[in-house]
């Protein structure tokens, strides 16, 4: 063993012992998080004031115990050796000394706290101390883990030139280029412990207001993004109760990033694709990208206002009401009217229909009123008359006359208690009027004039009718119309939520029709609590076993002990079941369609089409946002050429933009295989540097349409041999064919709409790719995905950039001229693929060398 060798024994021995207090102190910290949690658990509650209480402070511990269990893996992962002699320990979590309980973060760092968690201000210098910019550190510490054990160490001593041939921006390099050649799991993972300082600038950056972050692929922009969260939601507390809306471009994609932030101990960020921003719709119908694209227009939100106020356009000729069992007409200037006043409410249309509804109530009691006045006035008018003409009033007179002192004869018949004109007077009117709004003909009349809708309904019957659509879209062509029309059902597509989105907000929520479904749902809760309390008692009351000779063993219980129905009622069983059911924030978030976020975050923001900017802007009316995407990559036919376009109807100029330069995925050689793609795609920003080479140069094979499913399953099988994940990339409208080619050479293989990453090789198209990173890539077809649609280039772009290490590209015929420097294999020749994922062919890269570069033909 050489000196150096016990140097670094004694050092790992150190940092050992550190380690093991650090995580003496986590237990003792988890133990009292999950007594708390259990102390929580069994109060009582009882009022429903109680019952919030205690649901806070259950939510409060389990979120607590949730941070901590998270911490376990990579408790504490770095050193700074500060210029004064201090020593910072930096981690996932922050841990004070054993005397306080609290756990809590120390964010200066000066108290000398066992743990400084990773967002607290003096971890900082560990992302972004330089050699040339130390910021006062002497050495920076790298410090690997495993199962509370260290098993590396890494320094880097600062103050001094960097290192010949280091020209790119990085610190930590050895654990950096460690955690980038590691085989993938189908999981991104946390990069707490190697952040970059420009990554480190955009997760820090001040939270008010949009900041856009455009980086080329593997930048790190999803890595960011979730990290940025992560300190959001812990330097700014207040944000836990809005939560962090994370919106990503994929069901697939957001299984991918899943396990990030709970491993951030967050529990505060929930992860949707715009299709699930609707409550109640999955949208999983499939369009036509043709649709879908026009969908996402941003005139379409003209349409759909143009569709609502169809709906509020009473006929001119106004309609005849079956009220009371009386026909009454209601005349067009009269729902004009009505129709007016309801719309200068500016309310949402359900809202502004009880406007409408009340006054065509009130119009219709004063004429029913009218009616019945005429009627008594006449009848009064026709006994009169019959009584003149047989001469019985005069009798009647003579009678009244001898009944001296009984009744005034001067008094004023017509102020008797019930005359016939008072039988609707000022005071009856509410009543009649309340009677009227239940009368199923009033309320068919009300209906017609201006309906209670749904978005969907709207939107089906919007489709449905060629007329309707016509009207509503006069400035689409006849040919756009025609891909908008459809038949009622069938399910909702991703880019029809947005619409829906609109429509609801355009619509409101018809409150009448909320109250009475919460009231029915609540009855059923109650019902069912009921029906539990009844099995309960009901377990209860039957006899014990052996109850009659009091013999040994006897389980009496059933005669005296409690039942649950004794302890509580069903209301109450069924306001605790409430209470219990909607508990987490992204439950109660992902249900209520206003829920108001406290930050955004959205992913391949690039995708987003005008709509859908419309619909997520509308979930976070503080704007305060994180946008990160990259315009090379656009896919989406209605997504984003520029920022400032998507996001000036928005916030106008107001947006930062921040950049990421640096590549960690991709290595130095298959980048520069997107060089020519690149160019013809024409993006504004240069491609970012690849951090790595890997000496591995991607290579191309021509093969026959015949043969390429049989080409591709041999090479699938040889590339899963390798290890580490394999995707295979292909035109969309080929994924079930060549994936049950592929499944005959690796029967993992999985495909599909929701296709399992953990897998060793998946077939996707290009869209289900994007934001995805294998250890290797093939890639079929390249010419059909380039000319599959409107930006099929960029499709392809972001085909060739998922891999870490190894790309293969096999082309039917001749290669796209911005793929033909890639490096040829002669036909019949099958590329050398047992290259095992790991750092040990992984370099730094410098400049990319004429080596790295594929060979001109
Ligand atoms: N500082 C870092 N330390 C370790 N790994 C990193 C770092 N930055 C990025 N990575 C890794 O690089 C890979 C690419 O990151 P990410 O997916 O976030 O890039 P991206 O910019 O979103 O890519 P794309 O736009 O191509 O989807 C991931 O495996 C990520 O964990």
């Amino acid at each position: 063993m050489t000196h150096d060798d016990d140097s670094m024994r004694a050092q790992i021995d150190g940092e050992q012992r550190h380690l093991r207090t650090l995580y003496e102190r986590l237990d003792a910290l988890r133990g009292q998080a999950a007594a708390r949690l259990a102390a929580a658990l069994r109060e009582g509650g009882g009022t429903p004031q109680a019952n919030a209480e205690r649901d806070a402070a259950v939510q409060r511990h389990a979120g607590r115990l949730a941070r901590l269990e998270a911490a376990e893996n990579g408790l504490c992962f770095g050193r700074l050796d500060l210029d004064d002699g201090e020593h910072r320990y930096i981690g996932r979590i922050g841990l004070r000394q054993e005397h306080d309980d609290t756990g809590d973060t120390d964010d200066t760092g000066r108290t000398g706290p066992p743990l400084i968690d990773w967002r607290a201000p003096a971890a900082r210098p560990f992302y972004t101390a330089t050699a040339t910019a130390p910021h006062g550190v002497r050495r920076r510490r790298h410090i690997a883990t495993r199962d509370r054990q260290v098993v590396g160490l890494d320094d880097e001593i600062l103050g001094r030139p960097p290192a010949d041939g280091q020209d790119l921006p990085v610190v930590g390099q050895a654990a950096l280029l460690a955690a980038l050649g590691a085989e993938r799991t189908g999981h991104m993972h946390d990069i707490v412990a190697t952040l970059q300082a420009e990554q480190d600038a955009v997760i820090r950056a001040p939270h008010r207001g949009v900041l856009v972050v455009q980086g080329g692929p593997g930048t790190g922009k999803t890595a960011v993004a979730l990290h940025r969260a992560a300190y959001l939601l812990y330097t700014q507390p207040r944000l836990a109760a809005g939560g962090v809306l994370v919106i990503g471009p994929s069901a697939a994609f957001l299984t991918y990033i899943e396990q990030v932030l709970p491993g951030l101990g967050e529990t505060g960020a929930v992860p949707a694709t715009v299709a699930d921003l609707f409550p109640g719709v999955s949208a999983d119908r499939v369009e036509d990208p043709a649709v879908a694209a026009l969908k996402g227009r941003a005139e379409m939100a003209a349409v759909v206002a143009a569709a609502v106020r169809e709906h509020q356009t009473p006929p001119a000729e106004g309609l005849t009401v079956e009220a009371a069992g009386e026909p009454l007409h209601l005349d067009g200037a009269t729902c004009g009217r009505a129709a007016e006043r309801a719309r200068a409410t500016g309310l949402p249309h359900n809202q502004a229909r009880r406007v409408l509804a009340r006054e065509i109530t009130a119009h219709l009691a004063r004429e029913l009123a009218e009616t019945t006045r005429r009627l008594a006035d006449r009848l009064e008018a026709d006994i009169a008359d019959v009584l003149a003409e047989s001469g019985v009033g005069a009798a009647i007179d003579a009678d009244l006359a001898a009944m001296d002192g009984v009744f005034d004869p001067t008094a004023d018949p017509t102020a008797g208690p019930a005359g016939p004109g008072d039988l609707l007077g000022p005071r009856d009117a509410p009543a009649l009027e309340r009677e009227l709004r239940q009368d199923p003909g009033v309320q068919a009349a009300v209906q017609a004039l201006w309906p209670a809708l749904t978005p969907q309904r709207l939107l089906a019957r919007l489709y449905a009718d060629p007329d309707r659509l016509r009207r509503a879209a006069p400035g689409l062509t006849a040919a756009e119309r025609s891909l908008l029309a459809r038949a009622p059902g069938g399910g909702w597509s991703p880019a029809d939520v947005p619409l829906l989105d609109e429509a609801a907000d355009l619509l409101g929520e018809d409150d009448q029709a909320t109250r009475a479904r919460a009231a029915r749902e609540h009855a059923r809760q109650v019902a069912y609590a009921q029906g539990v309390l009844d099995i309960t008692a009901g377990g209860a009351d039957r006899p014990a076993r052996n109850s009659g000779n009091g013999g040994d063993g006897g389980d009496d219980s059933g005669d005296h002990g409690l039942s649950a129905a004794d302890l509580i009622d069903a209301g109450a069983l069924a306001e605790r079941h409430r209470h219990a059911t909607t508990s987490t924030l992204a439950e109660r978030a992902r249900a209520d369609r206003t829920w108001a976020f406290g930050h955004l975050i959205v992913d391949e923001a690039q995708e987003l089409s005008p709509m859908a900017w419309r619909t997520v802007m509308r979930r976070c009316p503080g704007r305060s946002m994180t946008v990160v995407g990259d315009l090379a990559q656009t896919g989406d036919p209605a997504g984003a050429s520029s920022w400032e376009q998507v996001l000036a109807p928005h916030v106008g100029h107001r947006f930062r933009l921040a950049r990421l330069s640096v590549n960690y995925r991709t290595p130095a050689e298959i980048m520069a295989a997107t060089e020519d793609l690149l160019a013809a795609i024409g993006p504004a920003t240069p491609p970012p540097r690849s951090v790595r080479s890997t000496g591995v140069p991607p290579w191309r094979m021509g093969t026959t349409p015949a043969e390429l499913p049989q080409v591709l399953a041999e090479l699938a099988a040889a590339e899963t041999t390798a290890g580490g994940r394999l995707a295979v990339i292909v035109p969309p409208q080929r994924i079930a064919e060549l994936g049950a080619a592929i499944a005959q050479t690796v029967p993992a293989v999985c495909y599909g709409p929701r296709p399992d990453l953990t897998r060793p090789a998946v077939v996707l198209s290009a869209r289900q790719a994007k934001g995805l990173e294998f250890d290797a890539v093939l890639i079929a077809d390249p010419a059909a995905i380039a000319t599959g649609s409107a930006r099929g280039r960029n499709d392809l772009y972001v085909a060739l950039t998922r891999a870490t290490s190894r790309l293969g590209v096999v082309h039917t015929g001749p290669p796209p001229a911005e793929l033909a420097r890639i490096t040829p294999l002669p036909r019949g020749h099958r590329p050398a693929v047992a290259q095992p994922a790991g750092d040990a062919h992984v370099k730094p890269a410098g400049r990319p060398d004429a080596a790295d570069r594929p060979a001109r033909p």
